[in-house]
């Protein structure tokens, strides 16, 4: 991350915690309010950086009348969306129904989604401008498959993943997005990517959107790393200039370990 004069952060980082398909309602009630009571006994600056959690459809509407019951300044979103508005589309969920329940983030384009649903690049612009269409902030995920990074040929592979999925926006929307760099290869495998790796490609995709969008694209992007991410393993990650926060599977299902990622200001590994 890149720190200011002042010890600020030019760009708010921000830990996102992907439930994937885990917890049913009421576990995802007592899973936040833990998470929410351990922050808040700690004092955790949510201005300074920024938690957001991604449970299943089914938990948006507890959680929406938690955090505005009890004023919790957490926000949270959805790990899919249609594309479309609304309509016969059967078993799929439109933008404007997760805005209406105060969803600030979406997921786009996740690697399980690309792999299990087919999901190519021409849904996955149509589903980002659906995201923006209705004020969400798409969080575009991006990752090359262990093959690739074996070929050595890793960082084109994921700009060109990026290049296709972002066709159609402009600079200014590219501004506002989130995009997570994940690996495949270290997704839900303990193997986790070396923090110089995540620095590498996370350097190699802004600079992409500097040259293809503009210089205020790539400084207003936040770009975030995400594969088997642990409190022992943030700090470290979160300290490369280019990596402005996480994307957390497994270890977001935990509160006490999801909320010492949050504060990994305070765990910095020497
Ligand atoms: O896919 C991920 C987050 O979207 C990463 O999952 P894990 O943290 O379980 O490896």
């Amino acid at each position: 991350m890149t720190v200011t004069k002042d010890g600020g952060y030019v760009r708010t980082p921000l830990i996102a915690g992907n439930w994937k398909m885990n917890m049913d309602h009421v576990q995802g009630i007592t899973l936040l309010q833990k998470l929410a009571w351990t922050l808040q006994d700690a004092k955790h600056d949510f201005e300074r950086v920024e938690v957001a959690v991604l449970p299943p459809f089914t938990d948006l509407r507890g959680v929406q009348t938690l955090v505005n019951g009890d004023k919790l300044p957490v926000r949270y979103g959805a790990q899919d969306l249609s594309e479309h508005d609304s309509g016969a589309y059967t078993g799929e969920i439109s933008g404007q129904f997760l805005a209406k329940l105060g969803c600030s983030y979406v997921l786009v384009g996740h690697s399980e989604r690309r792999a299990l649903h087919s999901e190519g690049a021409e849904l996955l612009q149509g589903k980002i401008q659906a995201a923006l269409r209705h004020g969400l902030v798409p969080i575009v995920c991006v990752g090359e498959p262990l093959e690739v990074r074996r070929s050595g040929e890793h960082v084109s592979y994921t700009v060109d993943q990026l290049r296709e999925t972002l066709k159609g926006l402009s600079a200014e929307q590219v501004a506002g997005l989130v995009v997570a760099y994940e690996p495949v290869w270290a997704i839900g495998t303990g193997e986790v990517a070396s923090e110089q790796d995540a620095q590498e490609m996370c350097a190699a995709l802004r600079e992409f959107v500097a040259q293809e969008f503009s210089s205020e694209a790539a400084e207003g992007l936040r770009l975030l790393y995400g594969g088997s991410v642990k409190a022992a393993n943030a700090a470290t990650i979160l300290g490369q200039t280019d990596v402005d926060g996480v994307l957390v599977g497994g270890a977001s299902l935990d509160a006490a370990e999801f909320a010492n990622i949050v504060r990994f200001e305070h765990h910095v590994v020497a």
